[in-house]
């Protein structure tokens, strides 16, 4: 998993999706399919995009009881995509119930997909954490708790801002994966993010991925901000 990019397929159709990576033809891309796409689509979409030489992140963020998960995610394995996910806040059982289900499910010979847990949505808000969700630490003392317990259930990584990054590295090490969205270019909306970074950020703050879906998605011009991206993360960042 070299390419540190996942475009993140926000659509409702398959042909949009096709309209999307028209241009992109010749580029294999790491590609994320989250739940408008998949409640669309189904498992056609991954085929699809499988077959088109794209690695896949699907991001269905499974919460649920351990039984559940762990049937769920054996479904899901069977479609030998890249990365799956679920929430931390399910609890250590539920993340290793996911690991149970993925283990089974993949087929012999196939690498089981890399499975990592949502800390906090980069759409909250320390405020957020406080009022609403009712935990009273801070956003960083609360992303490491819950990047701690997917580490202790045996999970590749976490989902989470690259705000945090340097913080999870530190306590669970370089091999655990930091996928992190909230991306955006620094002359651009924020839209429903609250913790986001550039793409130069990020980099520098050492995430593993970045997840950016509308900055390209909506661009004018979806190849220019492909190639920014890059440019970004190589270290020039466009003022
Ligand atoms: O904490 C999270 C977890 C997942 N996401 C997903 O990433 C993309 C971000 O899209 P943008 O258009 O770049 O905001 C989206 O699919 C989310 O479902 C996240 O944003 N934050």
């Amino acid at each position: 998993m070299n390419d540190p990019f996942i475009v993140a397929l926000d659509f409702s159709s398959g042909k949009e999706v096709r309209t999307f990576l028209q241009p992109f033809s010749h580029t294999s891309l790491f590609v994320k399919v989250g739940m408008e796409l998949y409640y669309q689509e189904g498992p056609a979409i991954i085929h699809s995009l499988k077959e088109q030489g794209h690695r896949i992140f699907l991001d269905l963020k499974l919460h649920d009881i351990p039984n559940t998960v762990k049937r769920a995610m054996q479904g899901l394995a069977r479609l030998e995509v890249d990365l799956v996910n679920v929430h931390a806040a399910g609890g250590t059982r539920m993340m290793e119930a996911a690991l149970e289900g993925l283990e089974a499910g993949t087929p012999n010979g196939a690498r089981r997909p890399y499975c990592i847990a949502v800390t906090q949505l980069t759409s909250t808000s320390e405020q957020m954490l406080h009022n609403e969700l009712w935990i009273g630490r801070t956003m960083e003392e609360t992303v490491l708790h819950y990047a701690a317990l997917a580490k202790q259930s045996g999970l590749d990584g976490v989902v989470c801002s690259a705000k945090e990054v340097p913080l999870i590295r530190k306590h669970c090490g370089e091999a655990f994966l930091t996928v992190t969205p909230g991306i955006r270019f620094a002359d651009d909306e924020k839209n429903d993010q609250v913790r986001v970074v550039t793409p130069y950020e990020a980099k520098k703050l050492g995430a593993s991925f970045i997840v950016i879906g509308r900055s390209i998605t909506c661009a004018e011009n979806p190849i220019a901000a492909y190639e920014r991206l890059q440019q970004e993360w190589k270290g020039e960042e466009k003022k």
